[in-house]
């Protein structure tokens, strides 16, 4: 039963047809998968795989092996369509194997073959074999030249479209053509056969029953898939080309997948074909490891091409119309051999090109069991086709029609057990997929021409030949009346008795040939009249018809010119895409390698954090109880500094008292003095006290702070009355010695018309101390900061505070305060009016404190300094 679509279209049915969901199970064929293991390199070696029956393998896991590590060491038994034991011949093989593939070809059906297996186990071999031992591939080429022997059509009546279709030629333009090509072969001819190989001379017979009323073309092209991009092994350039452009696959018309503006080569003969694929083979990748001298890093396709067309009734030249194309296709795919990385030991490139060769054949095997999965369960799982290019190139071998077959390799050594495993459970996926049985049509009764044209042609154009020969009066020619004029004369013996009668019979019988001579030619006349007014037809619809094709011609002209523009834009983007492509999975792998880092930093990260918070939990804990301890010390300190700080104060207001008391006039003074000096113990030896006389001699420490100067040298008398003060630093001289002075005056000085101004001498004035230079250099050894404020009494007064300038060890320098100069002024009025009223006070006051009076500057002003701001109030 045929599928329930519609009849399909003639040239639909040259290529691996798409699939066919409602194709029956009678329709299909499974994958036929064969066992070939080779023999063992070294008699010391163990084999893991025994064969139980031509059909049947044990696999024994050995101890060495990883599965049998893994306690799964049961021996397990693998079946195929058929198991070559070691010593099986090539021709065997191909006989087995490829022989019906070829047959098919011959006669427009697809095949699909590839060796499968674990590096080193003979795919190439099996596929290419060495000179003495041909392989698969040789020995198609050579039965397919065989076969197709002198029916072969003209170099270039078929040429391929680009498109993955063939167009036909006149044989005008076929040698116009060939004439080019001979010219071109004239300037420089490549040969690229390997003179070691013969292998042309195997011994191959031809295959029967092909169609003679067809004339053939072979085409092949020649690709390799490595790190899954496509290559064409056959493209134009010297042999040895190391930048091959990378290809891209896709779809035709007829929906079949092919590589985009690969080189199809047109060959004439096994000879030739044998030159392409050494031009290919020398570009095929292939590197040493270590477990192949000459491993195949890429899984290579060569494909043979077979375009067949009818004859025309005359079974001279081919039919000129595309329609009647029929074109069956061989793929021959020597897949490169599965590795585990760490038995071969490969690193860099070959790591790289191990990780892809890997992973297509894990793709293969993926698609496989997806598909399986469809046909047996009836799911719809979509079958990840488009992961790897070598399944890409192959949907529809898997999907439409044709034979597949797959050979198994396998080195039976236990070494390569573990991969050999693998290979068997992949062959057993294979085996249960099965694939459209292919359609073939024959062109010629499709368009109801009898078969034998062609012999016909032969035998006609061999009687014309002999004809011209100069012998051929000699020859006895049968040339077949097409117009009789009855049977012979019958036989004329006058002699007889019956001679009247005979020439009656006679007359009769040339009557009867003058009447039919008479009816032939008016049949004659009749068909003549019917022959020419057909021809007029036949002229007058050859004249619309060659109008209508230079028209069509011109209308294809321009979409053809339409189609190779956007071909061009197309490839060009295709291959833009491809490189953004390749650049996305480079940035995809180098953001994921980045958050990989960053997890990692994080982790790390949050693991330090975590080690801080602990750490700076015990620091916390045993800073709490320092800083506990620290409190409780500076609270004692802070008592202890009150404590002391009353002390002072307390000191201060007596000592206060003491020096008002001795600022009193001088009868007050008198008794007040003596009252104080007598509650002080003091030793007085005069108590009178007149303007102009010399001030008594106090002790010291009832004297102001600055009298109590520690060198000798007396101060000369105060013009103030009442103080009997002796103070060098009275001495203007002293108090600004012109040792390099910083005089710091923040505001302006209020003009007090005073007698005493507070100046010094080669100072260096600054209103701002903001400069750190200004004081923290060789120069500056004294500090005098001058402030005015208002007294209690609401009187100005002129502060200077003095320091040394001492430098740090830092850099920067620091004011350490030793003296403070007072400049004040009274109303004389004010000032006994209010001596006067507060005399009692004082004396009481006077009476309560017993200690010396110090008048010091309570607080000095802060100074800046870069480097230490210590401050220090040196009492005098
Ligand atoms: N059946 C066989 N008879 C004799 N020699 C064989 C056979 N099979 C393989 N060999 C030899 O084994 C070696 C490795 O074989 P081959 O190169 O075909 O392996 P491979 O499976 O193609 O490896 P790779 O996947 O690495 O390309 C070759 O030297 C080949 O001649």
């Amino acid at each position: 039963m045929k599928s329930a679509r519609s009849k399909p279209r003639l040239n639909e049915l040259r290529t691996p047809a798409r699939s066919r969901n409602n194709l029956i199970q009678g329709d299909r064929d499974p994958v036929n998968v064969f066992c070939r293991l080779r023999p063992m390199q070294r008699d010391t070696d163990v084999a893991c795989i025994k064969i139980l029956s031509p059909t049947t393998i044990l696999c024994t896991p050995p101890a060495s092996a990883i599965s049998y590590r893994n306690e799964n060491s049961k021996a397990m038994k693998y079946s195929f369509k058929e198991v070559f034991p070691p010593e099986t011949n090539q021709p065997e093989v191909f006989d087995k194997v490829a022989l019906p593939l070829v047959e098919g070809l011959i006669k427009g059906k697809n095949g699909l073959m590839f060796t499968y297996g674990v590096t080193g186990s003979g795919k190439t071999f099996t596929m290419t074999g060495d000179p003495q031992n041909c392989g698969i591939l040789p020995r198609a080429l050579n039965i397919i030249f065989k076969t197709i022997g002198d029916l072969q059509a003209h170099k270039y009546v078929f040429k391929p479209d680009k498109m993955n279709m063939f167009d036909i030629q006149s044989e005008a333009e076929a040698m116009l053509e060939r004439q080019q090509e001979l010219h071109k072969l004239k300037t420089g001819k490549k040969n690229n056969s390997n003179p070691d190989l013969a292998m042309s001379s195997m011994e191959l017979t031809k295959i029967e029953g092909i169609n003679e009323d067809n004339q053939y073309a072979v085409f092949v092209t020649y690709v390799e898939i490595y790190n899954n991009s496509v290559f064409d092994l056959l493209e134009d350039g010297p042999p040895v080309c190391k930048n091959l452009p990378v290809k891209i696959i896709r779809e035709d018309a007829a929906h079949n997948m092919y590589v985009h503006g690969v080189t199809e080569i047109e060959i004439k003969s096994a000879e030739e074909a044998f030159d392409a694929f050494y031009l290919g083979l020398k570009r095929k990748r292939m590197a040493h490891t270590t477990l192949n001298a000459e491993s195949s890093r890429s899984h290579s396709v060569f494909t043979i091409r077979l375009v067949q067309a009818p004859v025309d009734e005359m079974g001279e030249s081919v039919i000129q119309n595309k329609k009647f194309l029929s074109i069956s296709q061989l793929s021959l795919v020597d897949l490169a051999g599965s590795e585990r990385t760490n038995r071969t030991k490969n690193t860099g490139q070959r790591l790289r090109e191990a990780g892809n060769i890997n992973k297509s054949l894990m793709t293969l095997r993926t698609c496989l069991e997806a598909l399986r999965e469809n046909q047996v369960n009836g799911a719809n799982n979509m079958v990840p086709y488009r992961e790897s290019k070598i399944t890409h190139l192959f949907k529809n071998f898997f999907e439409g029609e044709g034979q597949v077959r797959m050979v198994v390799c396998a080195n039976p050594r236990a070494e390569d057990y573990d991969e050999t495993v693998q290979v068997m459970r992949f062959a057993e996926v294979a085996a249960e997929v099965e694939v459209a049985k292919p359609q073939v049509m024959d062109m010629g009764a499709v368009m109801g021409l009898t078969s034998g044209r062609r012999k016909a042609h032969r035998l006609f154009t061999t009687a014309r030949d002999n004809l011209a020969r100069a012998d051929a009066k000699d020859l006895e020619l049968d040339l077949g009346l097409v117009y009789s004029l009855g049977p012979d004369f019958p036989s004329l013996e006058l002699n007889s008795s019956q001679a009247a009668h005979i020439i009656k019979e006679l007359m009769a019988h040339l009557e009867m040939r003058l009447s039919r001579r008479e009816t032939l030619k008016r049949s004659k006349a009749i068909k003549d009249e019917r022959l020419r007014s057909a021809l007029l037809d036949l002229e007058k619809e050859s004249l619309e018809v060659r109008s209508e094709n230079s028209a069509l011609k011109a209308q294809l002209a321009a979409a053809e010119r339409r189609v190779r523009a956007l071909e061009e834009r197309l490839t060009a983007t295709e291959s833009t895409s491809l490189s953004h492509q390749r650049k996305l999975a480079e940035l995809t792998e180098y953001t994921s390698n980045l958050k990989r880092d960053l997890q990692e930093k994080e982790l790390l990260l949050s693991q330090n954090k975590l080690d801080k918070e602990k750490q700076k939990k015990i620091l916390e804990r045993k800073y709490n109880h320092k800083i506990a301890a620290e409190h409780e010390k500076a609270k004692e300190i802070r008592s202890e500094k009150d404590r002391l700080r009353n002390a002072v104060e307390d000191k201060e207001n007596r000592l206060r008292m003491i020096a008002e008391a001795l600022n009193v006039e001088r009868g007050d003074n008198m008794e007040f003095n003596l009252k104080c000096t007598g509650d002080m113990g003091a030793q007085t030896s005069e108590r009178g006290f007149t303007p102009g006389s010399t001030p008594r001699a106090l002790p010291a420490h009832l004297l102001t702070p600055f009298s109590a100067a520690r060198d000798s040298r007396e101060t000369p008398a105060s013009s103030r009355r009442g103080v009997a003060v002796a103070n060098p630093r009275h001495k203007r001289s002293l108090s600004a010695d012109g040792r390099g002075w910083v005089e710091h005056a923040p505001n302006k000085l209020v003009p007090m018309g005073t007698v005493l101004k507070p100046s010094i001498h080669n100072s260096k004035v600054v209103n701002k101390l903001t400069n750190v230079k200004d004081i923290a250099n060789s120069k500056t050894s004294k500090y005098c900061l001058i402030s005015q404020e208002q007294d209690t009494d609401g009187e100005l007064e002129t502060k200077l505070y003095k320091g040394d300038v001492v430098p740090t060890c830092g850099g920067g320098a620091q004011v350490i305060f030793n003296d403070v100069e007072m400049l004040k002024q009274f109303s004389p009025n004010r000032e006994s009016r209010e001596n006067r009223s507060s005399v009692s006070e004082r004396r009481s006051n006077c009476a309560r404190h017993s200690g010396k009076r110090r008048e010091t500057a309570s607080s000095p002003p802060q100074t800046p300094s870069n480097s230490s701001k210590k401050q220090r109030v040196d009492d005098d």
